[in-house]
């Protein structure tokens, strides 16, 4: 693409830079008709469709050849390399080569199933067979093994039909009579006891059903175009919302990590899409609902002089066919095949042509006759971009129209006016997409393994979750609720659908905001304003940003130099107007009639103590000094605090780097308390730096296994983000779960009490998902209950 950039003339550069919206239709036809004549232009889009010069379509031999290099491992043990090879080997296979009279996918899938259950993952082995079985139903060995996994789950019911099935379609006597001895040892231990379910399901997992009960209203806002609010008042934790997304699309950093369709974390058991090597699903489900394809042929045994029962026949039916097929869903078709334009293109790219795509099916169906794709109802400000992400949206919209006019020619022409549609849209993306997140685990397990966090000494760890982007996602109804870096509402995700639940109570007509990454306590006022600005092109206008707040304040501040004073030194200029000093003070008197309010009560003289003369100078522009002590007026040469800032700094990252390859020792842990002294003689009491150095050491002590140590910084660095965040906060919530799991480790009877405020702090933001959301917390309330009752 910088190629293309580089050879336009710099007339048609100026032309696209002042290019408003009412202009585009022509700005993108001159460089429509300028990329025509240039060679560069038609080799690009020729690498990015042709499928001669195409890197991601099936490759019979790729495949063969790690099929053999897993045969090999898995001879010698190696099961790791075994799993990887045939993994490897499915991504690449053509779904329609036989290889010795037996489909490769399924023979692969059958491979990988007998490693699977070499290494004890009963539940995936029997998921691979059933896959193995969808691609060939009378494929004898995959019910054998299934019968034998099952066996394995002590699901005996099962085993024996599995048996009965393989012996029927197994046609060598010798393997038949083999068959049929272990068939009469499972129906006698089935007689024994009853087995367990079926694990192997590929269906999701339901999540805890909850509906919504309160009405929602879309309505104007005097400066955030439009907003949402509740008709009724609403109490903490209401779920207010639950939504699909119109198009959804996972991030470049996790392709080969989690689920191209729901998501979630990849299991060993991957599924590659059918037809290209792009996509990675954790089942047939989500390949089927992403590809629209679906897999499976039933077996037939009328046809085929089997004589089953109609039990077996069912159970059969239910295994040996997918069943999941939905057409309209398929958001990855127009992407297979093996062009490389789905893995060039940035991800926002290709959620625009997911997009595009759905909005000209929907056109197809409706028996539309336009060819030009209609907007989405979403709002969007091209007017506000600089020039160099108008000439991206230009550019990248013509790549994309190209792309996609190979898959349907006939309903997207490539002219001023769909480029036009598409910019907009890609401007819309910019504005509305919300990023899925998933909670992931630190110290890399999904769930909270009990030898981590109970071993009393050496390589322990806190259990510490952090959140991570894995998808981008437009939900048209989630997209109008407005932003706030003090938001009443929490939105998380399972799978791919949005909820949106509320933190706290709020009353009817009141904004329901969430945030859309800045927080209060965070970063401070200036910092969200510019992140806002250059990522979503808004001055933020909410509440918290339009009066002074005490984490603002104390955030990055120096302390006093003066004894028992406790005022904050900023660390820069700070400029507030009248307005947001006065509406401080007016939060006194209006909190007291106003029930949604009186947290903010409870700050006020907390505020009060850190910044008094913020609240005596009510009657100007107040432009505060660095280095003056907003309480007493005190002078602090910030120049020397700097000096020690960034040395400590550097030792954090020191600190973090020993963290991470598990290498803290002594002298790190001595210099980066020495660091901690210094920190906490210069710095305000509640800046964030200490908390974070507090935090670090808390780990650094966890691994060498000094649990003490350890549960007290982590109890210092929530004593400062209790300040900046609020008692009730996710973020308090997080740092529970590490404390919790320290006390645990220490055998300590206050975990107890730890685990119940987790537990009311993901209840608050998660209601009844909360256990789905972070597994670690069932486990950590189960493991309190036995330390009490010992
Ligand atoms: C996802 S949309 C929200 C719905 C939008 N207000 C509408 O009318 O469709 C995001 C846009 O809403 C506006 N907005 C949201 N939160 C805001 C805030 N705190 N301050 C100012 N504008 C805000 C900005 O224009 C932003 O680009």
């Amino acid at each position: 693409m910088e190629e293309l950039k580089s050879a336009i003339p710099p007339s048609l550069k100026r032309l696209i830079s002042e290019s408003t919206l009412s202009t585009i239709p022509s700005s993108c036809s001159s460089l429509l008709q300028f990329f025509l004549q240039l060679p560069q232009f038609h080799q690009i889009v020729g690498d990015l469709v042709d499928r001669d010069r195409a890197l991601c379509g099936k490759n019979k031999d790729a495949a063969l050849e790690s099929k053999h290099n897993g045969n090999d491992c898995f001879a010698k043990a190696d099961y790791a390399n075994a799993l990887r090879f045939y993994s490897k080997a499915l991504r690449d296979a053509p779904s329609d080569v036989d290889v010795m009279g037996r489909n490769l996918v399924s023979t692969l899938y059958l491979n990988r199933a007998t490693v699977l259950h070499r290494v004890g993952l009963l539940v995936e082995c029997l998921r691979d067979c059933g896959r193995a079985l969808v691609i060939s139903p009378h494929y004898t060995k995959a019910w054998y093994r299934r019968g034998k996994v099952n066996a394995s789950l002590g699901n005996y019911e099962n085993a024996v039909r599995d048996l009965t099935v393989a012996m029927n379609v197994e046609s060598a006597l010798v393997e038949k009579r083999k068959i049929e001895s272990e068939l009469k040892q499972y129906m006698d231990r089935k007689n024994e006891r009853n087995g367990l379910l079926d694990c192997a399901s590929e269906k999701n997992f339901n999540s805890a059903a909850e509906a919504t009960h309160t009405k929602l209203e879309c309505v104007s806002t005097p400066t955030k175009g439009r907003g949402m609010v509740s008709v009724a008042d609403i109490p903490p934790s209401s779920l207010l919302h639950i939504e699909e997304p119109f198009a959804a699309v996972i991030l470049k950093h996790c392709r080969d990590t989690h689920c191209h369709f729901c998501f979630n974390k990849l299991p060993v058991d991957t599924v590659p899409c059918s037809s290209c090597t792009i996509p990675l699903y954790c089942s047939h489900q989500c390949q089927a609902q992403a590809s629209g394809q679906k897999a499976g042929s039933a077996l037939k045994s009328r046809h085929n002089h089997i004589s089953l029962s109609d039990d077996l026949e069912k159970y059969i039916a239910d295994i040996t066919s997918s069943g999941f097929c939905t057409e309209q869903n398929s958001e990855h078709s127009h992407e297979c095949g093996g062009v490389n334009w789905p893995v060039v293109l940035p991800s926002e790219i290709i959620l625009a042509g997911r997009i595009l795509m759905k909005l000209v099916k929907q056109t197809r169906h409706s028996g539309g006759s336009s060819c030009v794709v209609k907007n989405m109802d979403l709002c969007h400000n091209y007017g506000d971009h600089p020039s160099d992400v108008k000439l991206y949206l230009h550019i990248h919209s013509i790549i994309l129209l190209y792309c996609l006019q190979h898959y349907c020619s006939a309903e997207l022409q490539v002219d001023g006016a769909t480029l036009s549609q598409c910019i907009i849209l890609l401007c819309q993306i910019k504005v509305n997409s919300i990023a899925i997140v998933r909670l992931n685990s630190l110290d890399g397990k999904e769930s909270m393994v009990p030898s981590t966090i109970l071993s009393p000494a050496g390589n322990s760890l806190t259990s510490t979750v952090e959140q991570v982007k894995v998808g981008q996602a437009i939900y048209s109804a989630g997209s109008l609720f407005n932003h706030s870096c003090q938001p009443n509402i929490h939105a998380y995700f399972i799978s791919r659908t949005l909820y949106v639940r509320s933190t706290e109570y709020v009353a009817a007509g009141y904004p329901l905001e969430l945030s859309y990454g800045p927080q209060v306590g965070q970063w401070d006022h200036k910092d969200r304003q510019r992140l806002l600005k250059n990522q979503y092109s808004f001055s933020c206008q909410c509440s918290s940003c339009s009066r002074i707040n005490l984490p603002d304040l104390v955030l990055n501040a120096f302390r006093c130099t003066k004894p028992n004073c406790f005022g904050a030194v900023l660390d820069g200029h700070l400029l507030y107007e009248k307005q947001m000093v006065s509406q401080c003070l007016d939060i006194h008197t209006t909190c007291s009639s106003n029930p949604h309010m009186q947290i903010r009560k409870l700050e006020y003289e907390e505020i009060k103590r850190v910044a008094q003369c913020v609240f005596e100078q009510t009657d100007s522009v107040h432009q505060f000094e660095p280095g003056v002590c907003l309480t007493c007026g005190s002078h602090v040469n910030p120049e020397t605090s700097a000096e020690t800032l960034n040395e400590a700094t550097q030792n954090s990252k020191r600190l973090k780097d020993a963290i991470v390859f598990n290498q803290v020792s002594a002298d790190t842990l001595s210099y980066s308390l020495r660091c901690l002294d210094l920190l906490r003689s210069k710095l305000h009491a509640y800046n964030k730096k200490i908390a974070e150095l507090e935090d670090n050491l808390a780990q650094a002590f966890c691994l060498v296994g000094e649990l003490q140590h350890a549960k007290s910084h982590c109890k210092a660095s929530m004593q400062i983000l209790e300040k900046l965040y609020g008692h009730n906060h996710i973020v308090i919530g997080n740092e529970l779960v590490k404390l919790a799991s320290i006390q645990l480790s220490l055998g300590d009877s206050a975990t107890i009490d730890t685990t119940k405020q987790v537990d009311a702090i993901f209840s608050q933001y998660y209601g009844a998902h909360a256990n789905i959301i972070l597994p670690q917390l069932e486990y950590l309330k189960r493991e309190a209950i036995k330390l009490t009752s010992q």
